[in-house]
C-alpha cells in the first residue's frame, strides 16, 4: 500500500494525522484495516483481474502487490488465502503482495478520485500520489491514453525489460515507476517482511524516500543498475529504502543475480528452492567425476558417499573423508575385515571384558585377542554406542575393481582339460599323442616346452591340456579356488580297469563338480576289456551312453595312435555343451599352473589366462607378488605379445615366486599392483608373527625393558595340591621392584582350554607340573599364543621364571616337520655326488632345510639339503605330488625306496620336562 495514498486517504476520511510518516495507536489502526482498507481491497481485487488478459495482469499484479501497507500486516495474514494470484505466479509471498496490491491500488484509485478536491493539503505529495494513480491506474483500468502516461510508458521500457523479460513492451504502461517501488518487499522473506511491518516507521520514511527516486532507475537501464548498486551499498540506516529498488527494478533479474551473490542465501521462492536442489544435484554428480581404479583404497570410498555430498565439498581433496565422517569419527570405527576384541574395546574406550562379554551374551566365546568380524563388530559396537564402518582394504578394492571389470561380451573359449588316471594307465601316452596332433607343433620354434599346460589346435577344435601331476595337485589347486579346469579326461586302461586312482580322481572331478570323458586305453592289448571298464565305471556312476548313461567315452591307443582324433572331436563335443565362454576385451586374470625361479630369468610363472587379454607391459598381481610383463613365451617357448583366455603363457617380471592355483590378475597400474601385493605379503607376515605379541618367559625381559611388562601373570596347574601351593609362595617370592609375579589362577589336574581362554585374555603364561595338555588344547595354546610350559619340578620352573626376568633364558629349538619325499630313483652326479629323484609326498621340500633320511622306518641320517631342483632349476620349495633332485649334505648313500623328511628348526621357549 501506497502509505502516501493512505494518509491522504486518511486525512480525506478525517482521521487526525499530517502525512505518511504519522503514528496511528492500534485501535485506530484497526478501524482503518476494517474500514477503509477493506474497502479498497474488495474494490480493487476484482477489477484488475477483470479487466486484464492473459499473463500481462498476473504479471503487472505480482510485481505490484509486493508492496506491503505496513500499517496492517494482520490483515494482509488474515487475506492470504483468498488470493487467486497465487496459482498464477508461483512465487512464494505472492498471495500477500496480491492483497497488498489491491489494498494500493484501490486507495489509489480513491485518492485520484479525490486528490482534486484535497489537493491544497500537500500539493507535492499530491502530485506524487497522482503520478502513482496514473501509473497505477492502467493496472485498474487499462486506459494509458495521455500524453504523460505514455510518456512514462517510454521512460520507463528499460525497467520493464529488466522487470522480467517476459513483460511485453505493451504492457509498460501498466507498469509504473510506483510499482517498481512498491515490490521493493518482495524480495524478503516472509518473516523478515512481517518483522519490517512491525517497524512502522522507518518503513514509512523509506517508502517516502523512494517516492522521490522513482524517476532515477526510470532514466535508463544502466542508471538503474547504478542505482541499485549505490542502494545496494547502503548501510543500516537505509536498510530499507535500500533494498528496495534492488527488488524494485527487475524481480526476475535479481532473483538470479541475488542467487549468483549469495549463494547460500536461501531465497524463499520454491522455484528458486528448486533450483538449489538442482544446484546440489549437479554438486553431487560432479563429486563422482575423477573417480578411477587405481590407487582405490581412498577413490573406491568417492562413488559411495559423493551422492550425498553436498555443494560444502566442492574442491575438496576427493580422497579426503566425507564431513560427517569426520565430524562423527570419534564414535565410528574402521573395521578393515576383522578387529581383536581388545582393540575393539580400546576404540570404544571399555574394558575388553565388557566385549567379551557382550560377545557371550551373543553366544560367542571369544578372548580378548581374537578377532571378530565386521559383522560382529558392528554388533557389538551399537551396543556400545559406536558405529562400524567398513574400511576399503586393498582386498575389497581389488574386488571392486574385478567387478568394474566384469559385463564384458563374452565370447567363446577354447576348454581347459585336465588328463587323470591310475599311474601307467597311459596319460602321458595319451598327452603326447594328442600333441603330436597340434598343427602348431613343426612350426618355427615350436618344441614343446614343458610349462605345465599347453595348448593345442587341431582340426577338431583348439584344447589346453592342464598337466598337473596327479589328482591331489588338482585339488590343491581347486583348494586355492583355483578352479582352472573344465573338463577330466579320465584314462583308463583297457587290461587294467577300474584302480585305487581311478576312483580317487573320480572323486576329485566329481567333488569339483567338473564333468568326465572316459578315455578307455590300451585298447590295442590282447587282454583288452573295454566291456569291464564300462561296467566298473558305471558301478561310479559313469555309465556310457551306449549303455544309456550320460559319460562320453572314448577308446584309445595311444600306443598306437588310435582313436585320438576321436578324443578330440569328443573334448569339443562335451565342452560344446559347457558354452564355454570369456570375455577377451577385460583385463587379464588367471591362474598360476606352476612357478619357479629361473636362474637366468629370475621368477617365471606359469599362467592359464581365464578372461581378458594378457599382454606384454601390464601390471599384475599374482598372490603375494606383483610384476609387470616383462616377457611372454607360449608353451612352445616362442615369445608372445597377448594371449588370450584359455592360453597359457609363461610370464616373466614377477617379483617373487608364486604357488600354484595362485590368482594372477592385471590391474591398472603399478603402483596398484604394489599396494596389493604388499598388503598380501603383510597379511603373511602377520599371520606368521601372530604370536610375537603375547607375553612368553622368553619375550618377558624384552618386555620388561620396554615398560610393557610390570606383572608377570602365572597360571598353575599341578597334579598335586602341594605343588601348586609350594611354587605359588616360591613364585611371588621372587618378585622384584621391576615386575611382580602374580598366580593368576591354579589348579590340579590337567591344563584345560578355559584356562588356555584365561592366560590369553589375562597375557598370562601357563605352567604345569607333571601335567599335559590335551592336542585340542595344545592346539588352541598354539592358536591364541599362550606360551605353556611343562615342569617336572618345581626349581626347574622358578630357575626359568628368574632367568627370564633377567633375560637370561636360554632359547631352545623345535623341529617342525614340513614334509616328506620319497626316492624313487638316484642319479651319481661326478663332484657333486649322489641326488636322489624324489616325489614329494606330503607337506613341501625346502631348499633351506634339514632333512633326515629313513630307511625302513629309522633314522640313518640327519643333516641339510644341499641342492633342490626341479627339471635341471634350482627351487626354493616343492610341493606335494611334485617330482624334484634333491642332494643331502654330506651324505651319498641313498637308495631308492628310502624317505627323505624334511624338517626346520623353530625356536621355541624353553621346557623342562
Ligand atoms: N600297449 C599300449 N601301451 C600303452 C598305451 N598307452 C601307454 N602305454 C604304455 O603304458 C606305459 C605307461 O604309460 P604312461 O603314459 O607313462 O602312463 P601314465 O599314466 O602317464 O603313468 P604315470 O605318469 O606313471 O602315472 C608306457 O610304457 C606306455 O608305453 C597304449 O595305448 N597301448
Amino acid at each position: 500500500m501506497n502509505s502516501k495514498a493512505l494518509a491522504d486517504k486518511l486525512v480525506a476520511k478525517g482521521y487526525a494525522i499530517k502525512g505518511p510518516s504519522s503514528t496511528v495507536d492500534e485501535d485506530v489502526a484497526d478501524t482503518i484495516r476494517k474500514t477503509v482498507l477493506r474497502q479498497a481491497n474488495v474494490e480493487l481485487a476484482e477489477k484488475p483481474i477483470a479487466a486484464d488478459r492473459g499473463q500481462a495482469p498476473v504479471q503487472r499484479r505480482t510485481t505490484v502487490i509486493r508492496r506491503r501497507p505496513k500499517t496492517a500486516p494482520e490483515e494482509v495474514a488474515a487475506e492470504q488465502p483468498k488470493a487467486g494470484d497465487e496459482e498464477e505466479r508461483p512465487v512464494p509471498g505472492a498471495a500477500i503482495p496480491s492483497m497488498e496490491r489491491s489494498e494500493k491500488e484501490s486507495l489509489i484509485q480513491k485518492a485520484v478520485e479525490t486528490s482534486p478536491a484535497e489537493a491544497d493539503q500537500e500539493k507535492q505529495a499530491e502530485r506524487i500520489a497522482e503520478h502513482g494513480d496514473e501509473k497505477d491506474a492502467p493496472h485498474v483500468i487499462l486506459t494509458p491514453t495521455s500524453e504523460r502516461e505514455t510518456e512514462m510508458r517510454e521512460a520507463e521500457a528499460p525497467i520493464r525489460t529488466e522487470d522480467a523479460g517476459e513483460t511485453p513492451e505493451t504492457e509498460a504502461a501498466e507498469s509504473p515507476a510506483f510499482e517498481t517501488k512498491q515490490f521493493f518487499p518482495e524480495r524478503k522473506p516472509k518473516k523478515e517482511k512481517e518483522k519490517e511491518v512491525e517497524k512502522k516507521l522507518p518503513a514509512r520514511k523509506g517508502l517516502a524516500r523512494v517516492v522521490g527516486t522513482i524517476a532515477i532507475p526510470v532514466e535508463d537501464d544502466q542508471s538503474s543498475q547504478r542505482f541499485k548498486k549505490k542502494v545496494a551499498r547502503t548501510g543500516p540506516a537505509g536498510k530499507v529504502a535500500g533494498e528496495q529498488p534492488v527488488a524494485a527494478v527487475v524481480t526476475p533479474v535479481t532473483e538470479d543475480s541475488a542467487r549468483g551473490k549469495k549463494k547460500g542465501k536461501r531465497a524463499p521462492g520454491a522455484v528458486e528452492e528448486e533450483d538449489d536442489r538442482r544446484q546440489g544435484k549437479g554438486a553431487g554428480k560432479k563429486g563422482k567425476k575423477g573417480v578411477k581404479f587405481t590407487h582405490f583404497g581412498a577413490d573406491y570410498q568417492a562413488p559411495r558417499g559423493s551422492g550425498k555430498k553436498g555443494r560444502r565439498d566442492k574442491g575438496r581433496d576427493k580422497t579426503m573423508p566425507p564431513a560427517a565422517e569426520m565430524k562423527a569419527s570419534k564414535r565410528r570405527i574402521k573395521v578393515f575385515e576383522t578387529i581383536s576384541v581388545a582393540e575393539l574395546a580400546s576404540r570404544m574406550k571399555v574394558k575388553a571384558s565388557e566385549v567379551i562379554a557382550k560377545l557371550m551374551s551373543l553366544g560367542v566365546m571369544a578372548t580378548m585377542n581374537q578377532a571378530v568380524d565386521v559383522d560382529t563388530a558392528m554388533l557389538i559396537a551399537t551396543d556400545f554406542g559406536y558405529e562400524v564402518e567398513q574400511g576399503i582394504t586393498e582386498e575389497i578394492g581389488i574386488q571392486m575393481f574385478e567387478e568394474a571389470e566384469e559385463g564384458g561380451e563374452m565370447q567363446p573359449r577354447s576348454p581347459v582339460v585336465t588328463v587323470m588316471g591310475h599311474v601307467d594307465h597311459g596319460k602321458t601316452s595319451i598327452l603326447d599323442a594328442i600333441r603330436k596332433t597340434d598343427v602348431a607343433v613343426g612350426e618355427a620354434g615350436g618344441i614343446t616346452q614343458h610349462i605345465g599346460a599347453y595348448h593345442v589346435r587341431s582340426s577338431a577344435g583348439d584344447v589346453t591340456f592342464v598337466d598337473t601331476p596327479g589328482h591331489a595337485a588338482f585339488t590343491e589347486m581347486r583348494s586355492r579356488g583355483a578352479q582352472i579346469t573344465d573338463l577330466v579326461i579320465l584314462v583308463v586302461a583297457a587290461d587294467d580297469g577300474v584302480m585305487d586312482q581311478t576312483r580317487e580322481a573320480i572323486n576329485h572331478a566329481q567333488a569339483a563338480g567338473v564333468p568326465i570323458l572316459v578315455a578307455v586305453n590300451k585298447i590295442d592289448k590282447p587282454n583288452a576289456d573295454i566291456d569291464r571298464v564300462k561296467r566298473e565305471l558305471s558301478d561310479l556312476n559313469l555309465a556310457p551312453e551306449d549303455w544309456g548313461g550320460q559319460t562320453v567315452y572314448c577308446e584309445t591307443s595311444a600306443k598306437k595312435n588310435i582313436g585320438i582324433d576321436n578324443l578330440m572331436e569328443s573334448i569339443q563335443l562335451v565342452a560344446e555343451m559347457l558354452e564355454l565362454k570369456a570375455d577377451p576385451t577385460r583385463k587379464a586374470k588367471g591362474r598360476v599352473v606352476e612357478a619357479q625361479l629361473d636362474k637366468g630369468r629370475g621368477a617365471v610363472a606359469t599362467v592359464l589366462v581365464q578372461e581378458g587379454t594378457l599382454n606384454r607391459g601390464d601390471h599384475f598381481v599374482v598372490g603375494q607378488f606383483s610384476g609387470k610383463v616383462r616377457a611372454m613365451l607360449d608353451d612352445k617357448g616362442r615369445p608372445i605379445k597377448k594371449a588370450g583366455p584359455s592360453i597359457p603363457v609363461e610370464v616373466q617380471g614377477l617379483s617373487g615366486v608364486p604357488s600354484a592355483g595362485d590368482e594372477f590378475l592385471v590391474v591398472t597400474d603399478e603402483k596398484m599392483a604394489k599396494s596389493v601385493s604388499s598388503a598380501r605379503a603383510l597379511k603373511a607376515r602377520e599371520m606368521e608373527l601372530g604370536a610375537t605379541s603375547k607375553i612368553s618367559l622368553d619375550k618377558l625381559f624384552e618386555k620388561m625393558n620396554e615398560g610393557e611388562v610390570q606383572e608377570l601373570r602365572v597360571i598353575i596347574r599341578a597334579d598335586v595340591q602341594g605343588t601348586l601351593e609350594a611354587f605359588a609362595k616360591a613364585a611371588e617370592e621372587l618378585s622384584t621392584k621391576d615386575i611382580k609375579v602374580k598366580v593368576l589362577h591354579e589348579g590340579t589336574g590337567t591344563i584345560t582350554e578355559s584356562d588356555i581362554l584365561l592366560a590369553s585374555a589375562s597375557e598370562a603364561i601357563i605352567i604345569g607340573f607333571n601335567v599335559r595338555p590335551t592336542v585340542k588344547v595344545k592346539d588352541l595354546a598354539v592358536r591364541e599364543n599362550v606360551d605353556v610350559r611343562s615342569y617336572d619340578v618345581i626349581y626347574h620352573a622358578l630357575d626359568d621364571i628368574r632367568n627370564a626376568m633377567v633375560g637370561m633364558l636360554e632359547p631352545t629349538f623345535k623341529e617342525d616337520v614340513i614334509g616328506n619325499a620319497e626316492i624313487r630313483e638316484i642319479f651319481h652326479v661326478p663332484k657333486i655326488g649322489t641326488i636322489a629323484g624324489c616325489s614329494v609326498t606330503d607337506g613341501k621340500i625346502q631348499r633351506n632345510a634339514s632333512v633326515r633320511v629313513l630307511r625302513e622306518g629309522v633314522v640313518i641320517f640327519t643333516g641339510k639339503i644341499a641342492s633342490l631342483r626341479r627339471f635341471k632349476d634350482d627351487v626354493k620349495e616343492v610341493l606335494t605330488g611334485y617330482e624334484c633332485g634333491i642332494g643331502v649334505e654330506n651324505f651319498n648313500d641313498l637308495k631308492i625306496g628310502d624317505n627323505l623328511e624334511a624338517f626346520v628348526l623353530r625356536e621355541v621357549e624353553a621346557t623342562l620336562e
